[in-house]
């Protein structure tokens, strides 16, 4: 099956082919295979599990350490209150549609963009515009057969409405949708039958903490909120200065209504996540910024999508910040770093862009967010977002609890201002407000200013004044001048306390992942086409392939002295001693993203070293163990290139037996 998704050698991408790759080589599957398995579930294989493993040390490296953010680890089970208070509760929710007759769940947004987009994708084509195949789910198309792809074309008042239906989808409620889908007869795509009005679900999978019930939780469907409620024991590890980030590696969860596209949308995952607390009147400036003002951006903004276009821009992140395209600088900057992580581990830069979010995609609370998007055949997905949380979070945990989740800072310069007093007095109120009187407290110390000074103007003419507080039966309490009296006094400000904003730059391991693995496969042309999986040594989920020439007991001290050594370096690797021939062996390994081979053979009996070949060359270069083992560290550390390594060492031009060719 062949898409318009193209391979790093400009080839067609055969979905069919590097699917069948991932099962041979053991790379994943659905969990539980053996009860039928489970959608949206999925277990690694030693090849994924270990370059996840690669991945992840990567990302610690280049946000954690050289970010100086501080590591978290906080619970997953998460209590009820903690996410209704972020809203998760009420809002964290899909809408799905049942097919009735096959039972089929779907998700309603989905259904009516694949529906309305494929009705205008056929519109295009019956106009004779090309027509981009990523842009449709491949199942979907092979389901729907000949006769559903015949070009339709489309009235223009109809192509507008379609237009601006799907503009204005992430406003729509589940009502507006189930008139959507009556309006413009939306069915299942796959059966053609008619669906049920769509019901929200929420995604959260819920369950309790003790035997009791009691404690209803839900297992967390991001790492954020822990970091907000840590955001205290943060400060005080900062030494209480700001800007300060977290970052938290951990499983989220999400009772996804359909999960589709294999890793892509699953109900279990591994989240990278950043929490970047900064001062809102510092205008979110980043000390950083300078060092990459000039790093260049392929932005995909509103104004361009909105118009219909899907083509980024090429800007650099200075110029993007200035001209206010991208909020602020602290954005702008985890833009760049996002896009030099993804360079790092090997996604192709070509297959990367950043999407800025349409007005009614964002959170209400949101200032600015940008989807890091990667192409794959699926089409353009988002594998990380990158949102301006504004003080949101910490604002309504404080609100929740009472716990004071704000920055306390001196000032330089303290000033002194006049301010209205409410005075209780304690000994003369405890009679009579009794178990009351903290809540009166709190709520005598939340008055407004102009609040304060009316009740003084009231206390003045009439001896007493009510004074609203909603924790007591009536919401308010009657105080005379005996218990309270509101008087405006000099004080020094000697302290600022603010919210701190937050930027979250939100990784999805396992979309990255399959996103890399796409963007490193490729076929070598040869008397048989070869699977070849492009790892970069920094993350190749082993680095060295051990191949003697042939089964032969000469070979064997040498091999042990080998792995002994491949062991020191702490260098992975395999030996493939099996029958087939050398070629073969390359082959099939090759598959795996080896990215190094080193052959023993009979001239490495007779003391003259061992051959080295590359992965995606095939080029060898014959030398000392110790120059090859110090070569392949530094490759795996991303410290030298096969193009230095092949001028420096003596390049082999010996026999080189064909690829794939048996024994
Ligand atoms: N069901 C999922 N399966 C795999 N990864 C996911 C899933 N949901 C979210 N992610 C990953 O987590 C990241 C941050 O989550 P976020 O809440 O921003 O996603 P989202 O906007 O809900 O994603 P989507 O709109 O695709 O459902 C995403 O960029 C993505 O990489």
């Amino acid at each position: 099956m062949a898409s318009d998704y193209k391979t790093r050698t400009g080839a067609d991408f055969d979905r069919t082919e590097f699917e069948s790759l991932l099962r041979r080589k053991v790379f994943l599957w659905q969990s539980f295979e053996p009860y039928g398995a489970v959608k949206g579930l999925f277990d690694y294989g030693p090849p994924l599990e270990n370059l996840e493993a690669e991945v992840v040390n990567i990302w610690r490296d280049h946000f954690i350490r050289h970010e100086r953010m501080m590591a978290l680890k906080c619970s997953m089970l998460t209590p009820y209150r903690v996410l209704e208070t972020s809203g998760h509760v009420a809002k964290f929710a899909d809408y799905m549609c049942k097919d009735p007759k096959t039972g089929e769940i779907l998700r309603a947004d989905h259904l009516i963009k694949d529906v309305i987009e494929s009705r205008l994708r056929s519109d295009r084509e019956a106009r004779g515009e090309k027509v981009d195949a990523t842009e449709e789910d491949p199942k979907l198309k092979k389901k729907k057969g000949k006769a559903a792809r015949t070009a339709v074309k489309l009235d223009d008042a109809v192509r507008k409405e379609y237009e601006h239906l799907l503009a204005t989808l992430d406003d729509c409620t589940g009502d507006d949708m189930g008139a959507l889908i009556k309006k413009h007869d939306i069915r299942n795509p796959t059966s053609g039958n008619e669906v049920e009005p769509p019901v929200s679900v929420n995604l959260m999978f819920q369950t309790q903490i003790g035997a009791t019930g009691r404690e209803p939780a839900f297992l967390r469907p991001e790492t954020a909120q822990g970091q907000f409620l840590s955001f205290q024991k943060l400060l005080e590890f900062s030494d209480g200065q700001l800007p300060m980030a977290s970052a938290s590696i951990g499983y989220s969860f999400r009772n996804e209504l359909s999960p589709r596209a294999g890793l892509l949308r699953v109900r279990e995952f591994l989240m990278a996540e950043v929490e970047h607390f900064v001062d809102p009147e510092s205008g979110k400036k980043h000390p950083k910024f300078a060092s990459v003002r000039d790093v260049k951006l392929p932005l995909l903004d509103r104004k361009t999508q909105n118009g219909g276009g899907s083509t980024p821009t090429i800007t650099t992140v200075g110029e993007a910040v200035d001209s206010k395209l991208v909020d602020n600088e602290t954005l702008g900057y985890f833009l760049v770093r996002i896009m030099q992580f993804m360079q790092r581990i090997g996604i192709d830069m070509d297959k990367l862009r950043f999407r800025q979010h349409m007005a009614n995609e964002m959170a209400h609370y949101a200032a600015d967010c940008w989807d890091c998007e990667l192409l794959n055949s699926y089409g353009w997905i988002e594998c990380v977002g990158c949102a301006d949380r504004s003080a949101y979070d910490l604002s309504v945990h404080e609100k929740a609890t009472g716990v004071f989740l704000k920055v306390r800072e001196d000032l330089k310069e303290p000033y002194d201002v006049e301010e209205w007093q409410a005075n209780l007095d304690k000994k003369k109120s405890g009679p009579q407000l009794r178990k009351d009187q903290s809540k009166v407290e709190a709520a005598l110390s939340e008055l407004s200013q102009e609040m304060k000074e009316q009740l003084s103007i009231t206390m003045a003419d009439k001896g007493k004044v009510e004074v609203p507080v909603q924790e007591m039966e009536g919401g308010k309490v009657e105080l005379d001048k005996d218990i309270v009296s509101f008087v405006k006094e000099k004080r020094k400000v000697t302290q600022r306390e603010y919210t701190p904003n937050v930027i979250e730059p939100s990784f999805g391991v396992g979309r990255i992942l399959y996103s890399l693995m796409e963007h490193v496969y490729w076929t070598r042309k040869g008397d048989e086409a070869r699977s070849v999986m492009s790892f970069k040594p920094t993350v190749a989920p082993i680095k060295v392939l051990v191949v003697p020439l042939q089964k032969d007991n000469r070979f064997a001290s040498l091999l042990s002295e080998l792995e002994e050594r491949l062991d020191d370096a702490q260098l992975s690797f395999k030996v493939d001693q099996s029958g087939v021939s050398i070629g073969r062996r390359y082959a099939r390994n090759d598959e795996l993203g080896i990215p190094f081979g080193i052959t023993v053979d009979y001239e490495s009996l007779e003391g003259k070293g061992f051959t080295l070949r590359d992965r995606d060359s095939t080029k060898q270069v014959r030398a000392s163990l110790d120059e090859i083992l110090e070569a392949v560290e530094k490759m795996c550390k991303g410290k030298e290139t096969w193009e230095g390594v092949s001028g420096r060492l003596p390049v082999f031009e010996g026999k080189v037996e064909e690829e794939g060719k048996e024994e």
